[in-house]
């Protein structure tokens, strides 16, 4: 340490128009007490501290169970399509659910923040935050003994993935290894069921799409992240014991579904007069997608929590092996894009022009058709909702909640 006179080597590189003269002892305390709080208030706005006393009581009613033999379950993603239909389905049989969500506005915050606002009218607190944040998930882990963790945020989407790939590492590997590194810590852990993607199936020509099947090479980074997805799971269940199920979604529509898929955009387009683009494969065959209603998807998912098995470990080492499955989540039944546009066109009593294009190259799966005895046999699974009935429903949801723009002249 030089002797306090001579100046310490760090002022030798500072600006001399700001070099200050040695500062005295009580100096370098009064900087010090600056620099702490500064730094302190800057990690305060920027990570917020535990939350207030109101966010413990609403988190914890929230997550409050009341039927015997309940589970409490995190719902990352609850604010989204299959976040909040999942989190009042549980909530309605009892269980203890507390959401979390960022809110991003991929497709826009307002359709996010009505499902927030009537899952709220039903008991389900959305903490609104970032999963890769570490500090809030320690925070509710520490306030909640979560039994369950239902993974569903994700940046979804398989053209925007073209557009901001780093969304997709950030939303669907980042953020999925954070909340596994607190699952593991966790004391007791919980068990944790994810959504992968049927996506990761790529371009496959074996049909219908098994779970045993090899599942490369994917065709879009949305898949790939997927697919990493299921890489890092199975890594924390065979390390760490967490129990984990990986549930394989296919198209999943239905009321309060997200605007960024087909029959979502389809419906608006011919709503508004305004012709719709029909996407081909290579030599002009129709794309065909494994459509299953939400109410379908619902079921799978609650059924996988139901029979998750425990995770083993506690204070990240693993006792014990622990659950590791994946299950293809669809209808077993695909349909074409333009068979979709004709039950909308029906429903609406309408017809729309469609642009035709065909795909260049493999930015887009042409077909998905799954196999689904797995889930049958060991979740019970059965979809029970056809497109023809499943699009009526979502229809009929569309022009309640939009309204119709023939009649009432609203943009939507
Ligand atoms: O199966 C899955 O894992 C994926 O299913 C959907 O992805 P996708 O099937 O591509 O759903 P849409 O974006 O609704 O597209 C459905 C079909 O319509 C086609 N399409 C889409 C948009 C359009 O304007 N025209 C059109 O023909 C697409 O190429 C695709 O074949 C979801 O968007 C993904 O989040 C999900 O992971």
């Amino acid at each position: 340490m030089p002797p306090l006179e001579e100046p310490c080597k760090f002022q030798a590189f500072m600006n001399p128009t700001f070099r200050l003269r040695f500062p005295s002892t009580m100096m370098v305390f009064l900087w010090a007490l600056f620099l702490i709080s500064f730094m302190a208030s800057f990690l305060t706005f920027v990570h917020p501290a535990p939350r207030s006393t109101s966010w413990h009581k609403n988190v914890r009613s929230s997550a409050h169970i009341r039927r015997p033999n309940g589970i409490s379950v995190l719902v990352t993603g609850a604010a989204g399509f299959i976040g909040s239909h999942v989190s009042l389905a549980l909530k309605n049989r009892g269980d203890g659910v507390v959401g979390v969500d960022n809110f991003d506005n991929y497709y826009g915050r307002s359709l996010k923040q009505t499902r927030r606002d009537l899952l709220g009218l039903n008991g389900v607190y959305i903490v609104d935050g970032d999963i890769n944040d570490r500090r809030l998930l320690s925070v509710l882990f520490n306030t909640v003994e979560f039994t369950h963790v239902m993974h569903l945020a994700a940046q979804v989407g398989v053209q925007y993935a073209v557009e901001n790939p780093y969304a997709y590492v950030r939303g669907n590997i980042a953020s999925l290894v954070t909340l596994l590194e607190q699952c593991k810590s966790a004391d007791p852990q919980p068990a944790v069921v994810w959504a992968s993607s049927g996506s990761v199936y790529g371009a496959q020509n074996k049909v219908p799409f098994s779970e045993t099947d090899r599942v490369d090479p994917p065709t879009t980074l949305y898949a790939s992240t997927k697919k990493t997805g299921e890489e890092i799971t199975h890594t924390y269940n065979r390390l760490h014991g967490l129990s984990i199920t990986g549930l394989r979604f296919f198209t999943v529509y239905g009321p309060w579904g997200r605007p960024d898929m087909a029959y979502f955009s389809f419906i608006k387009n011919i709503l508004q007069g305004k012709p719709i683009t029909v996407y081909r494969a290579k030599n002009q065959v129709d794309l065909a997608r494994d459509f299953i209603y939400i109410d379908d998807i619902v079921k799978g998912c609650v059924a996988s929590l139901d029979t998750s098995g425990k995770s083993t470990g506690s204070g990240g080492l693993k006792n014990g092996s622990a659950p590791y499955r994946i299950f293809n989540l669809g209808n077993g039944s695909p349909v074409t894009v333009p068979a979709l546009v004709t039950i909308l066109e029906e429903n609406l009593k309408m017809k729309v022009t469609k642009d035709v294009v065909d795909m260049c190259g493999d930015g887009d799966d042409s077909f998905a058709y799954v196999n689904i005895s797995l889930a049958e046999r060991e979740l019970g699974y059965k979809p029970t909702t056809d497109l023809q009935t499943g699009l009526g429903e979502f229809v009929k949801w569309y022009l309640w909640y939009y309204g119709n723009p023939l009649v009432q002249n609203r943009s939507v």
